[in-house]
């Protein structure tokens, strides 16, 4: 009989497969492995080693194992892990194992990858598309697909001009020389306080052993650099370090900084890079070259070759939950991670989720406060503007006593900070003369006008369509009017309040790249920008010196959606903001606009005492069973035909599965009820923890077969209910 094992696919419709081994191969489990599939080669893990006796496929029909690759294999804690993130967010196996595995390695004889170089000078009369091509590509190098993405052409085009040697091919060698980070190498003095959180943390890490923390520091305290030891710390034991970033924006100024305290640049994992740094970078990272990675959260998946520590910075930021393809909690799973690799994990933040305070609470995490800012700086004064007294006139957002402090920062040659978290002009738009609103056709949601590209945008697809110049409903001219401010409209107003002022509008629009991200900073340092009018994506890690002046132009928008979370985020991003004030030796001063200040959101942050506010939140989480004492998951049923969701939804509502402890909800039409052209039904799922839900869903969603047009979504610990 031949010697079988099975192989895990990174492909998540096959799942476990089972090959031969040619004779006298010796292989462990985690290798990696292509393997024939019909005519095509497939990447995998060797899953489990022999399995002999019990695979019941004859001889004959088992096909060898094409390729196994010279890499070290994922550890056994590695597999364990991929099998546990995959049961507990019900995902195929071969979808989480891709997360960390999303490309055929390089083999040993082919460590290079084809890059194309197109040089800078003049071309000669070509087709127009070519000459397109090589004009926009002069000075270029990438993939053949990264060129024809650069210049919008089609790959055949590409091709076409390497045929001609106009465009020459590169080999780069996957070899890297990489720089080591340097563990002395500019250490700071760090104050007490610090000294003393940072020696927790080293001991944790000498032990060897799993265990969490809740760096749990005001803004500005110094967590980074307390973190930092706890790296240099694992770089002394030669382990690998990963430092989970919630945004991508975020890792250029990241990187500066960490350089400056170990000397060279860290590894980068995330979606940005092209594909040659990509492939270069998980080599390095799974040979265990790489010894301090910063990433977006799909880097907790990659197979290190020897992980001894896991930090998660701005852990309360939502970004880490992963809405599509695998719905996870990166937090969570960075936890899950560490327990199986044995290691510490150390989740930083200034305002925690309410879920990593019940766990400090429950004593599974250790807390470690920082109460202070680092040196001088003090915390900024909040003051909140109570907009029922304010009276403004129409189309004016901000109060005079906002106004006024920013006229005294820019005065000063400080610098001020709006923050305002709706992208666009104005979120919807209206007819006068008939009432019709200019809707998404392929959603349930408003289209949001951009003015500045001239578009009407749907945040929810991406659908655009110029600004109408008149009502698409009653055909009259002239009668679209803006409802409500979005950071442009405010940038408007600020242009028309300080004329002199360089003003620069930041969300995910202007600044979507770690590149865009560099250039902003840099001018924020020089002093070229005065105000900055901004979405969420500017309330979080920036350290601007001279920024003492933050205004909340909508304290209440996030208080709309009324879901589970809704109070706990709303306080964390003004919170947040709000720490970007007077980070250094001038004052900062905060000024939050509401129509309700007496909220306990508001009014925790107007006195400070955030553990009040932390404690009626868990009492009411608890009232309700709500995460995290009872635990939730969302079941989405979609079809491009509403018809068939809400049939499967029916069904599936006839066979709801019941008994103590378990509640289901629904079905019932999602408040968006069109996504992307796709009808969508919801249940929630209400399960106390002990419950084993997971087993049930799979049970109850395998009682009615379900069309092929019709998807389902299963979200475990869902965080939007939309
Ligand atoms: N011991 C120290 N010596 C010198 N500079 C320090 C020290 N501690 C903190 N700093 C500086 O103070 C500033 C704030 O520190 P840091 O960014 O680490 O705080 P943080 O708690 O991570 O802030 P946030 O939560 O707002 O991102 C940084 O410029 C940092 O370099
Ligand atoms: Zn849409």
């Amino acid at each position: 009989m031949k010697r079988r094992i099975s192989v895990l696919t990174t492909n998540p419709s096959l799942g476990i497969l089972t090959y031969s081994l040619p004779e006298g191969k010796a292989v462990a489990a985690g290798q990696l492995v292509s393997i024939p599939l019909g005519p095509r080669q497939i990447l995998g893990m060797l899953w489990e080693e022999d399995v002999s006796n019990q695979i019941k496929i004859a001889d004959n029909r088992l096909r060898p194992v094409s390729k196994i690759y010279d890499l070290p294999e994922a550890s056994h804690c590695y597999r364990k892990f991929i099998q546990w993130v995959s049961s507990y967010y019900m995902a195929p196996l071969g979808a989480v194992l891709r997360m960390g595995i999303p490309f055929l390695p390089a083999t040993i004889e082919s460590r290079e990858i084809k890059n194309y170089y197109v040089p800078k000078r003049e071309w000669p009369k070509l087709t127009s598309l070519r000459q397109q091509a090589l004009e926009k590509l002069s000075g270029e190098k990438g993939s053949v697909r990264e060129l024809a993405e650069k210049a919008e052409v089609s790959p055949a085009v590409i091709r076409a001009l390497i045929k001609t040697g106009l465009i020459t091919e590169q080999k780069t060698s996957l070899e890297i020389a990489l720089s080591l980070p340097n563990p002395d190498f500019n250490a700071p003095i760090l104050s007490e306080t610090q000294s003393k959180a940072a020696e927790i943390l080293k001991e944790s890490i000498a032990k060897k052993s799993f265990e969490t923390f809740l760096l749990d520091g005001v803004t500005g305290s110094g967590k980074t650099e307390v973190y930092f030891e706890a790296i240099a710390q694992t770089l002394r034991d030669g382990k690998q370090s990963l430092i989970l970033l919630p945004e991508i924006a975020l890792t250029e100024p990241f990187l500066k900084r960490f350089q400056a305290r170990f000397g060279c640049e860290p590894v980068v994992w995330h979606s940005d890079l092209s594909q040659a740094r990509r492939r270069k970078n998980w080599q390095a990272i799974v040979t265990g070259q790489a010894k301090v990675v910063i990433g977006a959260r799909s880097a907790l998946f990659l197979p290190f070759k020897a992980i001894g520590l896991i930090i998660v910075d701005e852990a309360h930021e939502t970004s880490f939950k992963q809405e599509d393809g695998v719905c996870y909690q990166a937090r969570d799973v960075a936890v899950m991670r560490a327990k199986f690799e044995n290691i510490s994990v150390i989740l930083a933040t200034a305002t925690p989720a309410i879920e990593s305070v019940m766990q400090v609470r429950l004593g599974n995490y250790k807390e470690i406060r920082l109460a202070e800012r680092h040196g001088s700086a003090g915390l900024p004064t909040i003051h909140v503007i109570n907009m029922t007294e304010q009276a403004l006139a129409k189309g004016r957002w901000l109060a005079p006593p906002l106004v006024k402090a920013l006229t005294n920062a820019v005065e000063r040659h400080e610098q001020g900070l709006l923050f305002l978290n709706r992208r666009g002009y104005a979120p919807l738009t209206l007819c006068r003369h008939c009432g019709h609103r200019i809707k998404c056709p392929h959603c349930t949601a408003w289209m949001v006008e951009h003015r500045q590209l001239g578009q009407m945008i749907c945040h929810h697809c991406g659908f655009t369509m110029p600004v109408p110049d008149k009502c698409p409903e009653c055909q009259t001219a002239d009668s679209l009017v803006a409802c409500g401010p979005g950071v442009e409209r405010i940038a408007e107003e600020t242009a028309l309040l300080f004329p002199e002022a360089r003003i620069e509008t930041i969300t995910s629009d202007t600044l979507a790249t770690p590149k865009q991200a560099a250039e902003f900073v840099e001018k924020m340092d020089q002093g070229a920008i005065d105000i900055i009018i901004g979405t969420q994506l500017i309330t979080k890690g920036y350290h601007f010196p001279r920024l003492t002046v933050v205004g909340v132009v909508d304290a209440d928008i996030g208080l709309q959606g009324g879901d589970l979370r809704a109070s706990e985020h709303s306080f964390q991003q003004i919170a947040q903001v709000a720490g970007r004030a007077g980070r250094s030796a001038l004052d900062g001063h905060v000024f939050i606009q509401t129509y309700e200040p007496e909220t306990p959101v508001i009014s925790a942050l107007a006195s400070g005492d955030r553990e009040a506010f932390y404690q009626t939140e868990l009492e009411i989480r608890e009232i309700t069973e709500a995460p995290p004492f009872g635990r939730y998951v969302a079941l989405i049923i979609s079809s491009e035909k509403q018809e068939i969701a809400e049939a499967v939804g029916h069904q599936l509502g006839q066979r709801k599965p019941e008994g103590d402890g378990i509640e289901v909800f629904g079905p019932a039409p999602a408040p968006l009820l069109q996504l992307r052209g796709r009808y969508r039904y919801r249940f929630l799922i209400q399960a106390k923890r002990n419950i084993p839900i997971q087993r049930i869903i799979h049970q109850w969603l395998s009682k009615i077969s379900i069309p092929s047009s019709v998807r389902i979504t299963i979200d475990v610990d869902p965080y939007s209910f939309f």
